[in-house]
C-alpha cells in the first residue's frame, strides 16, 4: 500500500468559487487554491458538500478541479469528491480525476433513494474502477446523505484494495475509533479523516489522521494550531483553541444566510474574494453584515493570540 503520509494532517473543504454572475471563476478557484496552499494546509478536499457539489454540472465539477490542479502541481494533497448521484456521471468525474492526477477520490453515497447496501457497494465500486489507480475515500455524512455507513457495508468495501480512507462526519467520535480500529485491522494502514469541525480535537483523540472540514478555509491557522498542540502532546492548548473555533462556528451559524455564504462574505475580508452561494442556499442579508463582521474580528483575534 502507498504510505498514506500525505493524508494526515489539516485538509479544508474547497468552497464553490463563482464570478459576479453565479458561474464558476476558474481565476477565483486559483485564488482559492494560493491562498490555503500560503496557509501550509496538508491538502484540499475539493467538489465536496462545501463546494455545493450537488448544485454542479459534471462539466462545472471538471473546471473547478482542472485549476486546483494546474495551480497545486503536487505541492499539497488533493481529493476530489465525484459523487453525483447516478453512477454514469460520478465514474465519468472519477475517470477524469484520475487524468488529471489527483491523489484520491471521494463519494458520498447515493442519495434520496434509500438503496439497498448492494447497491451502494456496486455504485462506489463501479466508480472506484473508473479510476484504478487512484485511492479511494468514503464519506460517511448520514445527517446529509440519508443513508449511513454500516460496519457491514465498510468491511464490503475494505474489500477494494483502492479504499484507504473515511471521511466521519456522523457525530458520534466513536465512529471513527470503530473505523479506524477496523480498517487497520484489516489493511494496516487506514486513514480516518474527523469530518464535524466542532468536534475536531476529540475527533484526533480517539484516532482520526486528520481532518476535513467546512469551516478550515476561513480560518486554517486555528485548525493548523490546533492539530500542532496534539501532536505535540499539549492537549490542554488544543482544548483551548477548540473552543474558541466552536465559538466562532456557533456565531457564524446564527446569521440568516447560509453558512457557506457567511464564510465566503469572511473570507472577502481576508483578501479572498470568490462570490456568493448557489440558489437555493440563502446570500447573506444585510443584517446579517454586522454579524459577519463581529466573526471576522473574532477569527483575527483568535489567530493572533493562538495562530
Ligand atoms: C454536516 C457537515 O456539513 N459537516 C461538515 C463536514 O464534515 C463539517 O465540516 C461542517 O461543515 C462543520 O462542522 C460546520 O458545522
Ligand atoms: C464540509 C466538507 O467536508 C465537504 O465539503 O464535504
Amino acid at each position: 500500500m502507498d504510505n498514506l503520509e500525505k493524508y494526515k494532517g489539516v485538509i479544508p473543504a474547497f468552497y464553490a468559487c463563482y464570478d459576479e454572475q453565479g458561474n464558476i471563476s476558474p481565476e477565483r478557484v486559483r485564488k482559492l487554491t494560493e491562498y490555503l496552499i500560503g496557509k501550509g494546509v496538508k491538502g484540499v478536499y475539493v467538489n465536496g458538500s462545501s463546494g455545493e457539489c450537488i448544485y454542479q454540472s459534471v462539466e462545472e465539477r471538471k473546471t473547478v478541479i482542472e485549476n486546483v490542479m494546474e495551480v497545486t502541481r503536487g505541492r499539497i494533497t488533493v481529493i476530489n469528491h465525484v459523487a453525483c448521484n447516478n453512477t454514469k456521471d460520478s465514474v465519468e468525474l472519477a475517470r477524469h480525476s484520475e487524468e488529471v492526477g489527483v491523489d484520491a477520490i471521494a463519494a458520498i453515497p447515493p442519495i434520496y433513494f434509500h438503496l439497498p447496501e448492494y447497491s451502494i457497494s456496486k455504485y462506489w465500486n463501479e466508480i472506484s474502477a473508473a479510476a484504478p489507480n487512484t485511492d479511494f475515500i468514503i464519506y460517511n455524512i448520514p445527517q446529509l446523505a440519508g443513508t449511513a455507513l454500516t460496519m457491514n457495508l465498510f468491511k464490503e468495501m475494505l474489500k477494494n484494495p483502492r479504499v484507504i480512507a473515511v471521511k466521519n462526519s456522523s457525530m458520534p467520535v466513536q465512529d471513527i475509533q470503530m473505523f479506524k480500529t477496523e480498517g487497520v485491522e484489516e489493511k494496516g494502514e487506514f486513514v480516518v479523516f474527523n469530518g464535524p469541525d466542532e468536534q475536531f480535537i476529540s475527533g484526533r483523540m480517539i484516532g482520526a489522521d486528520g481532518g476535513i472540514g467546512g469551516t478550515y478555509a476561513v480560518m486554517p491557522e486555528l485548525f493548523l494550531a490546533a492539530d500542532k498542540a496534539f501532536r505535540e502532546g499539549r492537549c490542554s492548548d488544543a482544548l483551548v483553541i477548540q473552543n474558541k473555533i466552536d465559538e466562532i462556528i456557533y456565531a457564524m451559524c446564527e446569521c440568516r444566510g447560509n453558512l457557506y455564504a457567511v464564510m465566503k462574505e469572511i473570507l472577502k475580508d481576508r483578501g479572498v474574494d470568490i462570490g456568493s452561494v448557489r440558489a437555493p442556499l440563502e446570500p447573506v442579508s444585510s443584517a446579517d453584515m454586522e454579524k459577519i463582521k463581529k466573526c471576522s474580528v473574532m477569527i483575527n483575534e483568535a489567530i493572533k493570540a493562538f495562530g
